[in-house]
């Protein structure tokens, strides 16, 4: 299969640089007047594919809201990867996952093989049991073609007490970016990302020699913008992927307003380019 740094690239160039993040809050299954049981959490998660799914590049359910509903919740995520395969765009399954080598290759048969009813284009993976226990990840996405976002100077405030921590030469998040890098080496669309918040006022990190997508969250509701991206990432802009959950969320349930909110940041991304 074409790995996934190509076919987001493809993507992106035909339907626009934007990540809607599906994150079914319980204040926002009130708003939409659904009830908080899974058949509320479907017709909400499963409204935001039907609405939009032709025009998003890239959807990222966040998997916590699905799995506080259990196995029925869970059954929801299937159906919702499912819809947004078939909308023909890609899925990025928020899930956040990072534990030793041998559970890792548990989690990674979980989301990135072929045969796992959880498949997704790509996961979002936690470094901070060491890089190298992602490695049963990395195999698994490497021969599946799919893509993995690993952690590496989040959207919270208190990220910088461990991603800034140092040994007196390099931060740990920079020692995530080396990783990466390594990872990714000779290839213009590498598997491995990065999440680097859009709220971070410095990036901290040296990412002239990263080729892969850098997923930005904090857009919206935290206090980031896509106006100020470009700022920020400076030479490695390219590369940045921006993805926003609740201020896009917000618009709905109305179909043609999740449309307009969705327009509403993809302009405003063109108007900063
Ligand atoms: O990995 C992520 O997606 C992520 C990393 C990070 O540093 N900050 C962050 O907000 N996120 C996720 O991005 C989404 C942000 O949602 P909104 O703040 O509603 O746009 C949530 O699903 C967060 O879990």
């Amino acid at each position: 299969m074409t790995g996934f740094g190509v076919r987001l690239a493809d993507k992106v160039a035909e339907r626009g640089n934007l990540c809607v993040g599906i994150d079914p809050h319980p204040q926002l299954l009130n708003a939409w007047g659904l009830t908080q049981d899974p058949a509320g959490l479907e017709s909400f998660a499963r409204g935001v594919v039907e609405a939009v799914g032709t025009q998003v590049a890239i959807f990222k359910p966040q998997s916590a809201f699905f799995e506080a509903f259990g196995s029925a919740g869970v059954a929801v995520l299937e159906r919702v990867l499912t819809d947004i395969r078939q909308a023909e765009s890609l899925s990025l399954l928020d899930a956040k996952r990072g534990d030793i080598g041998s559970t890792m290759a548990g989690y990674a048969r979980a989301y990135l093989a072929d045969d796992s009813p959880l498949a997704a284009d790509a996961l979002t993976l936690s470094p901070f049991l060491g890089f190298g226990s992602l490695q049963p990840a990395i195999e698994l996405a490497e021969r599946a073609g799919r893509g993995l976002y690993v952690l590496c100077r989040t959207s919270n405030p208190e990220g910088g007490q461990v991603q800034l921590a140092s040994d007196g030469q390099r931060s740990v998040a920079q020692s995530i970016v080396d990783e990466a890098n390594r990872v990714n080496a000779g290839r213009e669309h590498g598997p491995i990302g990065l999440v680097i918040g859009g709220t971070l006022t410095e990036l901290e990190v040296e990412l002239a020699d990263f080729t892969g997508s850098i997923l930005v969250p904090g857009i919206g509701a935290q206090g980031g913008t896509v106006d100020g991206l470009r700022d920020l990432f400076g030479a490695a802009y390219p590369r940045v992927l921006p993805t926003s959950s609740r201020e896009i969320l917000s618009a709905g349930p109305d179909p043609d307003s999740l449309r307009a909110a969705v327009a509403g940041v993809l302009t405003a991304q063109h108007r900063a380019d």
